[in-house]
């Protein structure tokens, strides 16, 4: 039987949510991620030291009895965070990132930035404390088509922020086009992009094709299969500046199937099984290691995990469920649309 044996992944973008649906999901994370960036868009958004600190607590006790987990935690931005709370926040190690929103970007974003200027005096501390800023990199503009709000966030939002303020680290969070895969590629520094597992794996056609498909829907919107193939290329290729952020984003079955469903894709049950057949399929299991495990910690200042996993293909099928029942309700499960065979080996 062939495998694999890599340390222990992390997730640099997922969301817990809260309550019910934390309770819910967490296991599906914590049984395989030794730690994970943790998205602020909760109603209302985390957007002080004391709501993340809290907020911890929260998953902390939502943890299954044996699973070590370490949540990472961020802040909102918005127009009047403090700079000396974030400070603060970074100071004592509660605060990995702060997250930029556009103001209606995405799920849970109308308290977003709309006028960056006014971000302004938090983005310069963290750039001089060494802070990193996560962003939902998209314009809202209703002028631009929702398939080029990536690209022309780069140009108009991105790459002025990064000329005027240089020093600040920024990550730019579920990279979905080969115009994102450039820019972080020409960058001289301070920029990195993580991916998640469903953009390496469905383009737009999984949305619309026979039928539309709300379970495929998720913000950025997956893009032409140009984009996925760019975004698989940088996954691949070791390059420290890609790394895993799933965006796992649960959302209970009646809030996607309906007249406007919302955004987000459930993957964090099944990540690792199709991320090793994405890389065996592109030749570079030798480099799941860097995307999964490795690059992701570098590029935050931490170390790597010294625990590792196991990843075993199967001659049969790996069955994971269609939904997991959650006490808010049902949550579709990500279907690759082809069968896997790559399981995590159970801890002993
Ligand atoms: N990715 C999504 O489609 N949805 C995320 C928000 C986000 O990451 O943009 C959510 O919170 O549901
Ligand atoms: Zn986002
Ligand atoms: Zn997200």
């Amino acid at each position: 039987m062939q495998s694999i044996t890599i340390r222990r992944p992390d997730d640099w973008h997922l969301h817990l949510r809260d309550g019910a649906m934390l309770e819910g999901v967490i296991a599906d994370t914590s049984r395989t991620f030794a730690r994970a960036i943790i998205m602020p868009n909760l109603v209302p958004p985390v957007v002080t030291t004391s709501d993340a600190a809290a907020y911890r607590e929260r998953i902390l006790k939502a943890l299954p009895d044996g699973h070590r987990f370490q949540p990472l935690m961020t802040l909102y931005l918005t127009e009047h965070t403090s700079p000396d709370d974030v400070e603060a926040g970074a100071e004592s190690g509660l605060i990995t990132a702060v997250k930029l929103y556009p103001a209606g970007a995405t799920t849970n974003s109308h308290g977003g930035v709309r006028d960056m200027e006014k971000a302004m005096p938090v983005l310069e501390r963290m750039a001089k404390i060494g802070l990193p800023l996560c962003v939902h990199g998209e314009v809202t503009t209703p002028d631009v088509d929702i398939f080029d709000r990536e690209a022309v966030f780069i140009d108009t939002v991105l790459d002025p922020l990064r000329r005027r303020l240089p020093e600040l680290k920024v990550t730019m969070e579920h990279v979905t086009t080969a115009d994102g895969i450039d820019y972080i590629k020409a960058a001289k520094g301070n920029l990195a992009g993580s991916i998640t597992t469903h953009h390496l794996i469905i383009n737009r056609n999984a949305i619309l094709v026979g039928g539309i498909r709300p379970h495929y829907y998720c913000l950025p919107v997956a893009k032409r299969e140009n984009h996925r193939l760019a975004l698989r290329a940088a996954a691949v290729s070791g390059d420290p500046r890609f790394f895993l952020g799933t965006d796992s984003a649960p959302h209970v079955d009646p809030l996607k199937e309906c007249a406007c469903g919302c955004a987000g894709i459930y993957t964090s049950i099944n990540t690792m099984s199709c991320l090793a057949h994405v890389f065996e399929e592109e030749g570079a299991l030798d480099k799941l290691e860097a995307f999964a495990s490795l690059n992701g910690p570098a590029w935050y200042g931490f170390q790597p995990n010294e625990e590792r996993i196991t990843l075993a293909k199967q001659a049969e099928p790996v069955v994971f469920p269609a939904k997991i029942e959650t006490g808010a309700g049902p949550v579709t499960v990500f279907d690759p649309m082809f069968p896997l065979r790559w399981q995590v080996v159970p801890r002993a």
